[in-house]
Formats: C-alpha cells, sequence, structure tokens
C-alpha cells in the first residue's frame, strides 16, 4: 500500500547486487507512475525514467526545456511507487558541473538507484536523431567526476553517457568510454550504437556494466535480451516503449468513437476497472480504512 517498502539505500545496494551477477537486467521506461506498479508486477528488473517521455507527456520536445525540479518530482513520484531500482536520464546534469554536483544531490534524495549524465551539448536532442553536437573531453571528465565526488551514498550508480557516436564515429565512442570511466564513470550508456558488434567494441574496452538503449524508430535494431546479453550487454532500457504503446491505443479508441459514436468497440483492449484496482491494491486500502474506523467504544467514557 502507499509507498515502496525498501529505502533508496536498500534499491541501490540492490541494484549493484543484481549488476555484479552478470545478469542482463530490464528497465523499461515508467511513463507514469502507476505504470511502474505494472513493471514490477511483471517481474522487470528496474524502473527507467526517460527525459524524453517527461519532456513529451508535458507537451515539449525532448530539447532539454524541463527543469530539474520537474525531473527530480518525477523521479520521486516514481522511485516510491516501487521496490524495484530505478535509473533516471538526468541529460546533460542541467549546466555546469556545479549543477551537476546539485542535479546529483536532487535525484539521490528523490530515491532513485542510479542516473546518467550525458555529453551532449545543450540545446540536447534525441540521442537518436542527426545533428547532435558533443562538448570536449575536458568538460565531459568534468561533469562525471562532479557527479560521482557530489553522491553521498556511494551505491548511487553514476553511469556516463556518451553521444560521440553519432558525431565521430566508433573510435571516439570507445574512446571516450574509457577515459569517462576513468573519471569515476559506474557504467557506460553508449548511445545510438549501430549493430552489436558495436555493443561488443564498447563491452571489450571498458570493465564496468554497459547499458544499451532499445528505443523504437531510433538508430539501433531492436535485438532480443539473448542477443543483447551475448555481446555483455547489462541493462536494456525501452524507454519510451510504454508511453508509445498507450498512445498507439488512445489514438485508436478516439478514432473509434468518432466511427462508432461510441467507444464500445474499444472496450475489450482498455484494463478493466478490476484489474486497474488489484494494480493500485485498492483492497489494502479498505483493509486499513475498517482497521481505523470501526474500532470498539467500550470502556470509553
Ligand atoms: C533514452 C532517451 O534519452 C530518453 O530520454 O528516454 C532518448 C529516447 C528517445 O528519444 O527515443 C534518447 O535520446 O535515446
Ligand atoms: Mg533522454
Amino acid at each position: 500500500m502507499l509507498y515502496s517498502t525498501l529505502t533508496a539505500a536498500v534499491k541501490r545496494q540492490n541494484l549493484r547486487d543484481a549488476l555484479a551477477t552478470g545478469e542482463l537486467l530490464r528497465f523499461p521506461g515508467a511513463f507514469t507512475p502507476l505504470s511502474t506498479r505494472l513493471i514490477q508486477e511483471k517481474g522487470f528488473e528496474g524502473v527507467y525514467i526517460s527525459g524524453a517521455v517527461l519532456a513529451a507527456e508535458l507537451g515539449l520536445p525532448d530539447i532539454g526545456l524541463t527543469t530539474l525540479t520537474e525531473v527530480a518530482q518525477r523521479a520521486l513520484q516514481i522511485s516510491r511507487m516501487t521496490d524495484l531500482p530505478t535509473l533516471i536520464d538526468a541529460d546533460t546534469g542541467f549546466g555546469e558541473p556545479m549543477n551537476v554536483a546539485r542535479t546529483v544531490h536532487e535525484l539521490e534524495d528523490a530515491g532513485v538507484a542510479g542516473l546518467h549524465i550525458e555529453d551532449q551539448v545543450n540545446p540536447k536532442r534525441c540521442g537518436h536523431l542527426d545533428g547532435k553536437q558533443v562538448v570536449d573531453e575536458d568538460t565531459a571528465l568534468k561533469r562525471i567526476r562532479a557527479a560521482a565526488q557530489a553522491r553521498r551514498d556511494p551505491n548511487l550508480l553514476i553511469m556516463a553517457r556518451t553521444d560521440i557516436r553519432g558525431v565521430e564515429g566508433l573510435d571516439s565512442a570507445v574512446d571516450r568510454a574509457k577515459k569517462l570511466v576513468d573519471a569515476g564513470a559506474d557504467a557506460i550508456f553508449p548511445e545510438a550504437m549501430k549493430d552489436l558488434g558495436e555493443f561488443e567494441a564498447i563491452r571489450n574496452a571498458v570493465d564496468v556494466p554497459i547499458l544499451a538503449n532499445m528505443t523504437e524508430f531510433g538508430k539501433s535494431e531492436l535485438f532480443t535480451t539473448q542477443q543483447l546479453a551475448d555481446v555483455g550487454v547489462n541493462i536494456v532500457i525501452y524507454p519510451v516503449t510504454l508511453l508509445r504503446s498507450a498512445m498507439g491505443e488512445a489514438e485508436r479508441t478516439l478514432d473509434t468513437i468518432l466511427a462508432d459514436g461510441t467507444q464500445q468497440g474499444a472496450v475489450a483492449g482498455m484494463q478493466t476497472r478490476s484489474r486497474l484496482y488489484e494494480l493500485l491494491d485498492y483492497e489494502s486500502y479498505n483493509a486499513f480504512d475498517s482497521g481505523v474506523f470501526n474500532f470498539s467504544q467500550e470502556g470509553h467514557s
């Protein structure tokens, strides 16, 4: 009922332990706090909090318009809904290295298990679009050093994302990944890898966990979990997948109302009221309520 039953410190330790097994961890992107419950119930290993989803939900393009306050609020709303570790997209860290330090504090306080900071220039854009720009090496490394030094819980996972593959090619991505690890990154997110061989090249270059971004309509093919595990990927994210599915379904339902004059034809595809209540754990609230209000007055004056 209500909240996660574990503290953030425990969830961070759990993420560290899970990564140490070498098994591939699957992190779908929660597009609402409620969808977080679904991800946990289905048995995934973690929850991703996507910058693209947060921006899209606010009706904005993913070009660095969301604020740290909005992102931290979403981090809290989602992290407290689950016992799973959450990994959040901290974009470019919201400014200079000192801002990155503050970002880490805010997101740590919001209860995430890990966060990633990328080496794009501001204004940033989706990593799978053309025309991105990355900052110079010195700036990229300073962001990661600042993040690693700022955390108070040593188990908070600081992941460095590099977007350099789409700008300068794979060799630069390998080189930058190594340097980001030397600067203190606990894990690497190589963005917009073209094929499995490219993931393998990053895998061979660093000895920290690496992440694969299986976003649809992007630069990477949608590899299976088996394919990713076979090349040594440790975390796979499906960042915008649930938002795209929900919005696709919403559009079809609206079209049904327009076409038929009723939503009846769409009802079969909907989540039922009882399933929703199950996810909300409605029963526990009922039980809690009657415990509070059905107390005996015997013996009271
Ligand atoms: C992972 C990502 O950073 C996100 O914000 O979810 C995006 C996803 C997307 O836009 O498809 C990305 O830059 O890849
Ligand atoms: Mg993003």
